[in-house]
């Protein structure tokens, strides 16, 4: 049976997802935006390919790291993603986390002249030269690029990354029916949110899913070998739900 959402859960809905995201970005839009063309000259972008490559995991790995903490904090903030069990939250959190943090990147993302918020200013691709691995920064890169040219306001964004995270076609899900219940919720709301701001032409040129994610996985192997080479980059202080998830 078609399942039915009152407008006023669908407003409360709405509230709850497009709060929790505006809480939980590490970098508001607006100062993103203020600081869009700081860019990093030209001996700057030198000095750091001059950086050993442990020297510049170390410290993505950081930036990466604490930007995964504040996409748990936003999925701890989704209603009613507490309530399911632990192990479907882990579940969620450990596939949908890096998709998530790849939406965010395009938030800090200047188009026009293919840069990203890193450290403080704008920084074109080469920064990343002495990582190793231009392939995941070239197939990011082009993610924010065609991320960029949709244009989507934070409401979207939002609206993107909780539905990325309650995708109840994740495999390992004990309570499927749950999540499936939770999705649909935000589907409706995504919905009527496109719907109201004739926006609905923007589902079509979504990402496909996990076009990226298998690249950030494999990748991901990496960032894990080079935490436990960098014990120290401050693991023991995460909430214990990240602790499930990356340790
Ligand atoms: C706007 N800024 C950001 O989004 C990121 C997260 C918060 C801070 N931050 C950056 O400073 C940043 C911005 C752009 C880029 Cl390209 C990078 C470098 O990104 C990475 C280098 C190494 C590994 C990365 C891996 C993996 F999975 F491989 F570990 C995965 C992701 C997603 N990013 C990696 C970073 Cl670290």
């Amino acid at each position: 049976p078609e399942m039915v959402v009152s407008s006023t859960e669908l407003n409360l809905l709405i509230q709850n997802v497009v709060l929790a995201h505006q809480e939980t970005c590490r970098y508001r839009q607006d100062n993103l935006q203020v600081l869009r063309w700081e860019t990093y000259s030209q001996e700057e972008v030198q000095s750091f390919q001059q950086k050993s490559m442990d020297q510049m995991w170390e410290r993505c790995v950081c930036h990466v790291t604490e930007a995964i903490q504040y996409i748990v904090e936003f999925a701890k903030r989704l209603s009613g993603f507490m309530e399911l069990n632990p192990n479907d939250q882990i579940v969620l959190l450990k596939a949908g986390v890096m998709e998530v943090l790849l939406i965010r990147m395009s938030r800090a993302f200047n188009g026009y002249n293919s840069t990203v918020f890193f450290e403080g200013k704008y920084a074109p691709l080469e920064i990343f030269q002495s990582l190793g691995c231009s392939d995941l920064i070239v197939s990011m890169f082009d993610l924010c690029h065609s991320l960029c040219a949709l244009n989507l306001s934070e409401h979207e964004i939002a609206f993107i990354s909780s539905m990325i995270l309650l995708d109840p076609g994740r495999p390992w899900l004990q309570d499927k029916q749950k999540v499936e219940v939770l999705h649909k919720k935000q589907e409706y709301a995504f919905r009527y949110l496109l719907r109201t701001s004739h926006r609905e032409s923007i589902l079509s040129k979504l990402p496909q899913k996990g076009r990226l994610l298998n690249i950030c996985h494999m990748h991901m192997e990496k960032l894990n070998v080079f935490r436990q080479m960098y014990p120290g980059i401050a693991c023991e202080s995460f909430p214990p739900l990240y602790k499930e998830l990356f340790i």
